[in-house]
């Protein structure tokens, strides 16, 4: 299997602009293999950009970017197939692995890795919001891509689902580690799961901040660094409104 150590990402003076509206301005932006950077900002800055920038599916405008290693993406809504099981799902994952790396793939494994052994035969529509969103997650990490770009995941389920997923995420990448880039409007979300914390301006988007979280994953929301780290989201984004933040 590829190194993990040999995945990074780097942004070189981006610019990218969709007709006359310029949404990226010579944004510098490294992420280092195996780190987990959290993306933050008001709505229409850029974040999706950056993902697809970054995944290869839009080019920019001007600027460099580099990626060693392969990517997947997860987005919002899971994107199972509706007409295949769980397993037959996962098993997609593996496309891009040749033949004879398949065998050292355990579907089983995957599954347990995701809580979800016992749902293999089960379809998409039998499952709950979170269950399916494992499932995507089981199905990125099979194959041998070494980068996640997740684009609000979680954003569609209801807070204890959330809740769940970020503990499940943690742990998968303790077992799994992979680089990740991972957009989210939640800032709990970001202070949970972050190595590093960008916050982008409103458009076009620059870092205005940068945060790093060095206590160890799984977090507690309480965890002294996590409440730090929220109340220095808050601020940067302007929402200083902090009684929410447990004291
Ligand atoms: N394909 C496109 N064509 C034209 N404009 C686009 C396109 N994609 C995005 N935009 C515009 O570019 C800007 C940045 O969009 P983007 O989706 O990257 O922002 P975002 O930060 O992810 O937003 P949100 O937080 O609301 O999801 C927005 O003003 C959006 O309307």
């Amino acid at each position: 299997m590829r190194d993990k150590q040999a995945s990074k990402l780097v942004f070189d003076k981006v610019y990218h602009r969709y007709g006359d509206v310029a949404v990226l301005e010579n944004l510098n932006l490294e992420v280092k293999a195996g780190e987990v950077v959290v993306l933050v900002g008001p709505s229409g800055c850029g974040k999706t950009t950056i993902l697809n920038l970054l995944s290869g599916h839009i080019a920019p405008v001007s600027g460099k970017i580099t990626r060693e290693g392969t990517a997947r993406t997860v987005y919002q809504q899971d994107g199972l197939f509706p007409w295949l099981t769980v397993s037959e799902n996962v098993g997609i994952g593996l496309r891009s692995v040749k033949d004879e790396k398949r065998r050292d793939y355990d579907m089983t494994e995957l599954l347990e890795l995701v809580n979800l052994k016992s749902f293999g035969n089960h379809y998409p529509h039998q499952l709950s919001g979170g269950m399916r969103q494992r499932a995507e997650l089981a199905r990125v990490l099979a194959g041998d891509s070494d980068i996640l770009l997740m684009d609000e995941p979680f954003s569609a389920l209801d807070y204890q689902a959330r809740l769940n997923m970020r503990s499940e995420l943690a742990r998968v990448l303790e077992k799994k580690p992979r680089t990740v880039v991972f957009v989210t409007h939640d800032i709990e979300e970001a202070a949970q799961l972050a190595d590093r914390v960008l916050v982008l301006s409103k458009r076009p988007a620059t870092i205005c901040r940068e945060l790093s979280i060095t206590v160890p994953r799984p977090r507690g929301l309480a965890d002294d660094e996590v409440v730090e780290a929220m109340r220095m989201i808050l601020r940067e984004l302007g929402l200083n409104n902090t009684s929410s933040v447990p004291e």
